[in-house]
């Protein structure tokens, strides 16, 4: 896949870094985020759908609580981001909104990507969103993390951010227009790498901190990023947010770094749902149910004979055979007493069972392993 490909993707994440958004006197880039935002608008047109992560907080905050320079103590930085996260959200909503979108805001911490109940929610209201057009506009909440328990840089967030919404391209636009063999602001002899097919101990080594009064994680973080998107299926373009069409740019042969997804999407969730996710109960089906299944199907709750364990929704849980032998295992779209209430019953009956209306099925194909 080439980049231009990657950003016809029908699904992106764009991660933005500081050094573009913010002045080193920490004023806000408008007639650059304009740009983007027109970008953005561009491929919201043509059926794209477009999730932004956006780092600034810090750099904008610092100069609004009016520190003398930028802020190295853990609180200081955190009120900044919390000066600096209205500014930023304003500068997107104006832009987005003056090329007719609407912004949604999402702050997130790194307990809300790895627990798998808060993910699963965070997957479905950037799912929402997206539907409903909106352009979610997400940044890490800075004030409320310490310094364990924070990503600390946008470049990590954005990949787990773009994993959780099943983004098939992950773009990192930055200062600098890719990968150099060395830091190209301190090595002229530093060469560009237009594609890296895995993120070998040897690439990381290429890799230096930023340079940049505005920058945090450096290439570090990106390949990080990079590692953690591609693992699971995302492609990653590494480029410069050029003032012209930055992301045009960069479908039209702009100069960056390529790192291809190492798997498929859905490869990537099947390997997550059977390899690193603890059996909190078991369903047994019908034969009708077993022989759907392996055709590829969903299960249904009409399939379901009993339910067994306390398990909430979204947990993984076993399909079991009518002769108890664990035939796959998957995702549950409800907590154990609903499946309960549901087994056996057919779709148009789940709302009145349930007295709202939930998913047609118990376990979506997306979501289900045969073992
Ligand atoms: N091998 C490398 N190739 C390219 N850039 C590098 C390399 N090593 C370090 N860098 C630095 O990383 C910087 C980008 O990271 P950073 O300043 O954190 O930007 P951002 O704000 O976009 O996250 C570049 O400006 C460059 O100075
Ligand atoms: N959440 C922080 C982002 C820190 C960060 O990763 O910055 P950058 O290296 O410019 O992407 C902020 O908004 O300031």
């Amino acid at each position: 896949m080439s980049a231009g490909e990657a950003l016809r993707a029908s699904r992106l994440t764009v991660k933005i870094g500081s050094s573009l958004l913010v002045r080193e006197d920490g004023s806000l880039r408008r007639v650059w985020l304009d740009a983007l935002a027109r970008d953005i608008a561009r491929l919201r047109g043509r059926g794209q759908e477009v999730m932004v992560v956006t780092s600034g907080a810090i750099a904008l905050g610092w100069r609004a609580l009016g520190l003398a320079r930028r802020p190295v103590k853990l609180e200081e930085k955190q009120a900044a981001a919390a000066a600096g996260q209205i500014l930023l959200a304003r500068g997107w909503q104006e832009s987005l909104a003056g090329v007719g979108l609407t912004t949604a805001q999402i702050l997130v911490t790194l307990e809300d990507t790895e627990s798998r109940r808060r993910y699963l929610n965070g997957r479905a209201t950037l799912a929402t969103l997206l539907r409903l057009g909106a352009v979610p506009v997400v940044n890490e909440n800075d004030t409320v993390g310490t310094a364990e328990i924070r990503f600390g840089d946008n470049d990590r967030l954005s990949a787990r951010v773009a994993v959780m919404a099943s983004a098939e391209t992950l773009v990192l636009l930055s200062d600098v227009d890719g990968l150099y063999t060395a830091n190209p602001a301190s090595d002229p002899s530093a060469r560009h790498l237009p594609v890296v097919a895995t993120v070998t101990p040897e690439i990381e080594a290429m890799a230096g901190g930023s340079v940049s009064a505005v920058g945090t994680g450096g290439m570090v973080s990106k390949l990080e990023a990079a590692r953690i998107a591609t693992r699971s299926g995302c492609t990653v373009v590494l480029g410069k947010g050029t003032l012209e069409q930055p992301l045009s740019a960069l479908e039209n042969g702009g100069r960056c770094t390529l790192f291809p997804a190492q798997t498929s999407l859905m490869g990537a969730r099947k390997d997550w749902i059977s390899g690193s996710l603890g059996v909190m109960g078991s369903v047994h089906v019908d034969a009708g149910a077993v022989a759907a299944l392996r055709r590829g199907s969903s299960l249904l709750p009409a399939g379901v004979t009993r339910v067994e364990g306390a398990f909430e929704r979204g947990d993984a849980v076993l399909v079991r055979t009518p002769e108890g032998r664990a035939l796959a295992k998957g995702l549950c779209a409800y907590d154990a007493p609903e499946a309960c209430r549901i087994a056996g019953r057919r779709t148009a009956e789940i709302e009145a069972l349930l007295g709202y209306r939930g998913r047609e099925v118990m376990i979506h194909r997306d979501d289900l392993v045969l073992l």
